[in-house]
């Protein structure tokens, strides 16, 4: 077997296994001279009293015969088998994780790291396989155990499992690091905006930041001086990290002796080094109607007084203090429950660690954070969409002059904006009286029991007790990379279990180009900003074909609308100007079906339907139909751009502007849909929810106006072709024992756009023709299998 060092494959060890901010070579070298002082220090010693220790006679092992194939089949047989012995709680309570993120690892580790792969040893012998060296690896960071405890289980002695343990600490920061402990981009600082406002009320808000010390045993004894301080009972040495409500790491920098204090940490650490430099995204935010440049982590008294940090008020006396101070306390604790569960996840962390060396420890915690972070992610507890193409302040130099650096240190360690911005929030008039949201404060609650409950609900099936509190984003990548067969899954997880909570999802890397995106948003504002008269050219036909009329309308609440068909049908009334309009737009349209078409898939996979259902059910695209939307601003006494409604369609996709406004409704609250560069807002329409007998659900949505600002929106209506019938497929009722909850087509809904025409009569006239053939076929189950190939 090979040695850590040796073991990477070249793919691998081209790129620095860490991240530059947690480099500390300097130390490295100071911790190797040290231990070649120890090391020449022993061989002196031996010289002189003559030991014998280093003869032959001594360092040669009576071999012991362990079987590693048998240890690797019962390994298979009590986890990884179709028909295992310990179930998935089992699995998840030892292994940490879920099967499948597990078997993803493995399978990484394996395809990257020579190490991992199962191999034959110089004798010819069978060596590890790669779920034993994992196992070995992951029980050693679950339960803080000795490297040999699991020798008699695994067979696997000790110095193999702790070479197991290297490579894999190594595999995962190299693996995983950039994305999983990443600096917030553009996207990120969005999300975590929308998702602390919406917590906590407190706008700007990126994140708490606090140090944890992790107690360090084996401290070589000339460094415990600088790694002890008087309030713990032995050295230590200190984690800095910041975390969001939902419980992500943000930002690790671990290392510091344990005798210094947050202050002297926050100076040494890289957190604000992208803001000294001007190449971190743009965090700036407004609150009571002023500008700020940063957005701020909450953090404890002893923090400088930076703008980047907002404290609680000392002794506050006013209300709107003492209410700032209450939620400002409250929500802090974010950190400290990031903190709990990363101990209570990983007891390597929780117990005084026995390595020697520093760099052994690091690798160990940023493991342990890099797990914890894709744990989180994988269990839907966090959303931050990520694509590894993606450009991070890592990637980006720059070159400032030592001028605009000092500028930069300036802006952010000035007190005085500090104050403003506590200030400024402190009175904003949300702010009293402080009412806790729903859920808020039992997290750790809801945390922990969240996957139990899922899975209990989803026998019941009824509704999952926990409410995550933002509409998820799903990157829809695996669906364009080949063979990405664990991406796949987890995606097609995330969409039905947002589709049955909330109806409503975002995509990201959905394979519709972002730069054609923003160019239909560009052309659609400077249309609708033309003379009436010259948007009159292409006025709505009111004695229109089915499904809606095409072309202009301006609707009496002074929306504007440009709707058109697939690009090909006749019935499209499309201007000429600006140029490059009428083809942006149907690009646009063909794009959209597609990705339509793409979720429809899923949603069918989802719902467990014969392959296909949906796509022969729904094959007729001529109903299909976008519309280019205008709000006007709000006004004093309004500010509804459309009322709360459900779609009767089957997919509907939404492009909105920066701004946002569309909200969806969930137990008695208003959702806000966070737009962000490059996502669309998908929700499952009235036929899904029908035809799922409300497994799926079609949600009660709305668009709020901004005040002083249009709202721009694209919205496209993947439609079922209006004479066909929908009813609850035997799926979801007869063969389950269940009533069906609908028992009207959708399509007599009074909620949606197109019903306002006068086609309602004939639309269902037209239906009920198909009604007793279709239902019929439905009823026999015949509708149920696809019947034509495409
Ligand atoms: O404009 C939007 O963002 C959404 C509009 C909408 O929900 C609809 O037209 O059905
Ligand atoms: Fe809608």
């Amino acid at each position: 077997m090979s040695s850590s060092s040796s073991s990477r494959s070249s793919s691998a060890s081209s790129s620095s296994i860490y991240h530059p901010d947690y480099d500390d070579d300097a130390n490295d070298l100071l911790e190797l001279n040290h231990l070649a002082a120890i090391a020449a220090v022993n061989e002196a010693v031996k010289l002189i009293v003559g030991d014998e220790a280093t003869s032959s006679r001594q360092t040669r092992r009576t071999p012991k015969s362990r079987n590693r194939i048998v240890a690797h089949e019962k390994l298979v047989n009590d986890y990884f088998s179709d028909n295992p012995v310990y179930d998935d709680n089992d699995f998840e309570r030892r292994f940490r994780m879920k099967r499948r993120l597990f078997l993803k690892i493995v399978e990484d580790l394996e395809r990257e790291y020579e190490f991992f792969r199962w191999t034959h040893d110089a004798r010819g012998v069978k060596g590890f396989s790669p779920l034993q060296k994992c196992t070995s690896a992951i029980r050693q960071l679950a339960y803080g155990t000795a490297a040999d405890a699991t020798d008699e289980y695994l067979q696997m002695s000790e110095t193999t499992s702790r070479e197991c343990f290297t490579n894999f600490c190594e595999g995962i920061i190299h693996l995983y690091m950039r994305r999983y402990l990443r600096k917030p981009t553009a996207n990120d600082v969005q999300l975590l905006f929308a998702l602390h406002e919406q917590q906590h009320g407190l706008p700007g808000m990126l994140g708490s930041i606090h140090c944890m010390h992790w107690d360090w045993k084996n401290c070589p004894v000339a460094w415990r001086g600088q790694y002890h301080r008087g309030d713990h009972q032995g050295p230590t040495t200190v984690l800095e990290a910041v975390a969001s409500y939902d419980g992500w790491i943000w930002h690790a920098y671990y290392g510091t002796p344990g005798a210094v204090n947050d202050i002297v940490v926050v100076n040494q650490s890289p957190i604000f080094n992208d803001l000294f430099e001007g190449k971190a995204p743009d965090s700036s935010f407004s609150v009571n109607g002023r500008q700020y440049k940063h957005g701020y982590y909450l953090a404890d008294g002893i923090y400088p007084k930076w703008t980047t940090f907002v404290k609680a008020y000392r002794y506050p006396t006013e209300p709107e203090r003492i209410a700032f101070t209450e939620r400002q306390e409250s929500a802090r604790k974010d950190i400290e429950r990031a903190f709990a569960m990363l101990k209570s996840k990983w007891h390597i962390v929780k117990y005084p660690a026995r390595a020697w060396t520093k760099k052994k420890l690091r690798y160990t915690m940023y493991t342990c954070i890099i797990l914890h972070n894709m744990i989180h992610e994988d269990e839907g507890f966090a959303n931050y969409p990520f694509d590894e193409s993606w450009v991070t302040t890592d990637d980006i130099e720059v070159d400032i002059s030592e001028e605009e650096r000092a500028q930069n240190v300036n802006e952010v360690k000035n007190i005085k904006v500090q104050n403003n911005v506590r200030r400024g929030v402190a009175a904003r008039p949300s702010l009293k009286p402080w009412k806790p949201r729903r859920g808020y404060g039992v997290f750790q609650g809801v945390y922990k029991r969240k996957t139990r409950e899922a899975a209990k609900s989803s026998k019941r099936g009824s509704k999952s007790m926990a409410t995550p509190m933002t509409i998820p984003t799903i990157d829809l990548s695996p669906f364009f990379t080949l063979g990405d067969e664990y991406g796949r899954k987890k995606v097609m997880e995330s969409i039905a279990e947002a589709s049955a909570e909330y109806g409503f999802f975002q995509i990201v890397n959905h394979g519709v180009p972002i730069d054609l995106m923003k160019q239909a948003m560009e052309l659609s504002k400077t249309y609708f900003n033309y003379s009436d008269e010259m948007k009159r050219d292409c006025n709505v036909k009111l004695d229109a074909p089915l499904p809606v009329p095409t072309g202009y309308s301006r609707a009496p609440d002074d929306n504007e609308y440009l709707v058109m068909l697939a690009p090909q049908s006749p019935a499209n009334i499309l201007p000429n100007n600006p140029p490059h309009f009428k083809e942006t737009l149907e690009h646009m349209f063909k794009y959209f079906v597609k990705t339509a078409q793409i979720l429809e898939s899923i949603i069918n996979e989802c719902l467990g339907l014969p392959p296909d259902f949906l796509k022969e059910y729904n094959n007729d695209r001529s109903w299909d139909f976008m519309a280019m939307i205008k709000y006007p601003p709000a006004t004093d006494t309004e500010n509804i751009g459309n009322n709360g409604h459900e779609d009767n369609n089957v997919i509907t996709i939404v492009l909105q502007e920066d701004i946002g406004g569309l909200e969806v409704y969930k137990n008695g609250d208003w959702i806000p849909v966070i737009p962000a560069e490059g996502t669309l807002v998908v929700n499952v329409s009235d036929v899904i929810q029908v035809l799922s007998n409300k497994k799926y659900q079609s949600v009660t949505h709305r668009v709020v106006r901004p005040k002083g600002r249009t709202r721009h929106s694209c919205v496209f209506f993947y439609m079922l072709q209006g004479e066909k019938w929908v009813e609850p497929l035997p799926k979801f009722t007869q063969e389950i024992g269940e009533k069906a909850k609908i028992s009207h087509s959708p399509h007599s809904s009074p909620a949606f756009m197109v019903r306002k025409h006068s086609e309602i009569a004939r639309g269902k006239a037209r239906m009920l023709k198909f009604y007793f053939k279709l239902r019929f076929q439905i009823v026999l189950g015949v509708a149920a299998r696809p019947r034509l190939k495409p």
